[in-house]
């Protein structure tokens, strides 16, 4: 996030009976454009966020996902292009009617407030510049317990910002986006300032959080395990644009290009440039230490052949010694990848240890899971990976190829509606 205001936001209007199901809250772009002083930072040609999911943008630092939050909540413009909530154009609509709450990074909390008292602010900031159609006291009161209720802030009600751990505040900035109901809660960043056994819960709480609110939730954030464990709906932006939207699984599983495969997911895709030979069984991938064969005929004449490094099945130690190193040309060539390598670093993470592998291939990385005897720096090792677990990119153009062990070589059309250059 890089921009936050001085106060924090929650915009109504929140109307309707306390168990009121949210207004209809999907989030559509339509052509939308913002530019800072001639740059374009935000170009989105068409972007549908479904009502009531749970969606997660992610995408490298200054790509547009905060602006692209800001522009949701009118705290930002567009220069071209219309932005519709619930089937309504909101693009001229001000911040404070589109339904729409926003939580920062850093909560933006009021620090003479309790915590009570900054939950209701915004409620009475309502209640004063609407009286007929705002809350009353006794309906504020009963919203701002409810909310602390949901939250498990009823013990902290009379404590100020300063006595509250990280993830109590967190909770008092959530509790007071949600307690103005929105048909829209925009999340940037909201766990980034919590350790990780905090996160963890927080995760959890949102997830909960947004199944009991019924709402649309918006949430950007740079962590990879957020983005594929928490939202229903995964949007990966890239240079102001939505590179890929879809199912979490689905854009992991398959990624648009390779710029996707290689942002999605920890350890990053391996990728290897190859150049397709006719084979028996389809097509035949060679390059310096590595080959594959694959079901696709018709590829292009370069490829990008990616892997997973979870995906991976070491059949080694192969038992040759790097001294004697055995081409990989003699390798065997049934179906599936086999790449050889010597192991440069072992980096045990808990669950399970990622080999860094060099070797003429390049450098690579595996994942080696917990029951699997670990090579030792410094072994040869030779692994190898099914044709469906093969990914096949068009090195020209980044584009993703059909499935390796599928029959044809066909572009695969990007998903939700994004034009494959990536708008
Ligand atoms: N008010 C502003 N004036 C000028 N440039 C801006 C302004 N706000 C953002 N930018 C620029 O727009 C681009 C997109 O910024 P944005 O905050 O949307 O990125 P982001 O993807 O959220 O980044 P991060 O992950 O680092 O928070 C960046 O290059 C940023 O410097």
């Amino acid at each position: 996030m890089t921009s936050t205001p001085p106060t924090p936001l929650t915009t109504g209007p929140v109307a309707g009976s306390p168990d009121a199901a949210p207004a209809p809250g999907g989030v559509t772009f339509d052509g939308v454009v913002k530019r800072y002083g001639g740059q374009t930072v935000l170009d989105v040609a068409r972007l549908d966020v479904p009502h009531r999911s749970f969606t997660v943008v992610v995408g490298p630092s200054g790509c547009g996902k905060s602006t692209g939050l800001r522009v949701v909540a009118g705290l930002e413009t567009p220069d071209s292009g219309r932005v519709r909530i619930g089937g309504t154009d909101v693009t001229d609509t001000p911040p404070g009617r589109r339904g729409v709450s926003m939580v920062f990074q850093d909560f933006a909390l009021y620090p003479h407030l309790t915590v009570e008292q900054n939950i209701a602010f915004g409620l009475r900031l309502e209640a004063k510049h609407n009286r007929r159609a705002g809350p009353d006291k006794a309906e504020i009161a009963q919203r701002v317990t409810d909310a602390c209720a949901m939250l498990g802030l009823a013990e902290l009600r009379r404590r100020r910002p300063s006595q509250l751990s990280g993830g109590e505040r967190q909770r008092v900035g959530l509790a007071r986006a949600i307690v103005r109901r929105p048909r829209v809660l925009l999340l940037d960043e909201p766990l980034s300032a919590l350790d990780a056994q905090l996160r963890q819960h927080a995760r959890a709480e949102l997830v909960r959080l947004h199944r009991e609110l019924g709402n649309t939730v918006i949430l950007v954030t740079h962590d990879q395990l957020e983005a594929l464990s928490m939202g229903t709906n995964l949007v990966v932006m890239n240079a102001g644009r939505v590179a890929q939207t879809g199912v979490p699984a689905d854009v992991y599983q398959r990624p648009a290009d390779t710029f996707v495969a290689t942002f999605v997911g920890s350890p990053t895709m391996n990728l290897h440039d190859v150049e397709p030979r006719p084979h028996p069984a389809g097509g035949e991938l060679v390059g310096p230490g590595i080959r594959a064969v694959v079901a696709g005929a018709g590829l292009p004449r370069r490829v990008r052949l990616g892997w997973r490094a979870g995906d991976g099945v070491l059949e080694t130690p192969t038992g040759v010694s790097p001294a004697s190193e055995r081409p990989t040309d003699e390798a065997p060539t049934g179906p599936g990848l086999t790449l050889e390598g010597l192991i440069d670093v072992v980096e045990f993470t808990g669950e399970s240890t990622v080999i860094h592998c060099v070797g003429p291939a390049g450098g690579w990385r595996a994942s080696v899971g917990s029951g699997v005897a670990v090579p030792a720096v410094g072994e040869r090792v030779r692994l190898r990976v099914e044709p469906d677990k093969l990914h096949l990119f068009d090195t020209a153009t980044g584009l993703r190829l059909a499935d390796p062990a599928g029959p044809v070589a066909e572009p695969v059309p990007s998903l939700g509606g994004v034009r494959p250059d990536g708008v």
